[in-house]
């Protein structure tokens, strides 16, 4: 399922429908027309430049809607209007020097989970300093944000070294398209806050993220408050904030705390202290795999009925060496139950799983090209979600 580039698309209805978006459904863009394009249309010369993208939804879809727009470009003063039109600044064509590595370039749009503040954040400019980071009130929002190119990418947690899985990005890789093209490991610092003046024992409720709360579960304990779960950790930051809430804490990080004026009661109150975060980063097409620098490829697969079928489907890598550095299985949601056959009475028998797997090695290498064709015979699902550079920094 592949998107087309937006100069691919049929332009001239104005209406913009993309086909197989997200659950393999359209998708209407909407696109009005400019007043220049519309007064060219018509032989005359244009007045004002202006174009404003909306994104709007199909009623006849359940898609979400992106909770956020793409700024419309102002369009020129009044008395620019009124100015003799040959003298308005038309688009100046492009010069060798436009081309070149140093002149401008636009900063990638980068989606994250959260609102400023979030240690998604802080993941997407550890990869992309000069990026525009992205706000999205769900991890979905910024899977469509990618997908509707209101973002250029993704960066979304996968996995956290002492509290497990971020399970709904694993879901929501599985029901959308994007491509794993690269991960960033962040060390996560949590932070006590509230607002100025508050003390700790006048805390009656904590609000945090759910992954947040379960990283802090020792000193949250301690504490004997009652803990809420919210979207983001900068959110609930935010709202303690703007609601002036003086009995109630946040676990957020200590940007966050600066952000929206919070105090720090407490810093590092994870359970571990080497509290590490593992993000995606997610794009619409997949990068070519290379060979020579340490690369991982993941994939997601369901398996054959059978005895000794996962131990078969695992010994793909192991005879051909290639290290497994992560799997992980999900109950199918929308099957969650196996059948056996008739002679059973067709009873449930037990639950139907999806493997992610990682493993460390390229998929331009014939050693992962060979495993993953001997893994076909003992799979009924099986996609590549990215083959990328490990990240070995932290
Ligand atoms: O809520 C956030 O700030 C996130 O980016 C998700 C998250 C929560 C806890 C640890 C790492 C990431």
């Amino acid at each position: 399922m592949d998107l087309k580039a937006p100069g691919t698309c049929s332009c001239g209805a104005r209406r913009l429908r993309w086909r197989d978006l997200g659950h393999g459904k359209p998708v209407a863009l909407s696109v009005p027309v400019p007043a220049w394009r519309r007064e060219r249309a018509q032989g005359r010369r244009p007045k004002h430049f202006g174009l404003s993208v909306k994104l709007v939804k199909d009623e006849s879809l359940s898609l979400p809607r992106a909770s956020f727009s793409l700024t419309p470009t102002p369009p020129e003063e009044e008395s620019v209007r009124n100015q003799n039109l040959s003298l308005l600044p038309l688009p100046k064509p492009l010069s060798s020097t436009d081309l070149s590595v140093s002149g401008h370039k636009p900063n990638i749009r980068v989606a994250y989970q959260g609102c400023p503040g979030a240690f998604g954040e802080a993941a997407a400019r550890k990869v992309y300093p000069d990026c525009q980071a992205v706000p999205c009130e769900q991890f979905e929002v910024a899977f469509k944000a990618v997908q509707l190119w209101l973002a250029d990418k993704a960066v979304l947690p996968i996995e956290n070294s002492s509290f497990g899985s971020y399970h709904r990005t694993h879901d929501l890789l599985l029901s959308h398209s994007l491509h794993i093209v690269g991960e960033v490991q962040l060390a996560v610092d949590h932070c006590l806050m509230a607002l100025p003046g508050v003390k700790k024992k006048e805390l009656k409720r904590v609000l945090s993220h759910p992954q947040a709360l379960g990283q802090c579960e020792i000193a949250l304990s301690k504490l004997g408050v009652i803990r809420e779960s919210f979207d983001d950790t900068a959110g609930a930051a935010r709202l303690i904030a703007s609601k002036g809430l003086g009995d109630v804490g946040a676990i957020a990080s200590a940007q966050a705390a600066e952000i929206y004026g919070l105090h720090i009661l407490e810093d590092k109150i994870q359970d571990i202290s080497f509290n590490i975060t593992r993000f995606l980063i997610l794009a619409r097409e997949p990068i070519i795999p290379r060979i020579g620098c340490p690369f991982k490829t993941s994939i997601v697969f369901t398996l054959e009925d059978g005895s000794g079928v996962l131990y078969k489907a695992l010994a793909v890598f192991a005879l051909r060496n290639i290290n497994l550095t992560k799997i992980e299985s999900r109950p199918q949601r929308k099957r969650p139950l196996r059948f056996v056959d008739d002679t059973d009475h067709g009873t449930a028998k037990y639950f139907d799983y999806l493997f992610y797997i990682d493993f460390e090695a390229s998929m331009a290498e014939p050693r992962a090209q060979n495993a993953l064709s001997n893994l076909q015979e003992f799979v009924t699902f099986l996609r590549v979600l990215g083959s990328f550079p490990m990240d070995i920094t932290l």
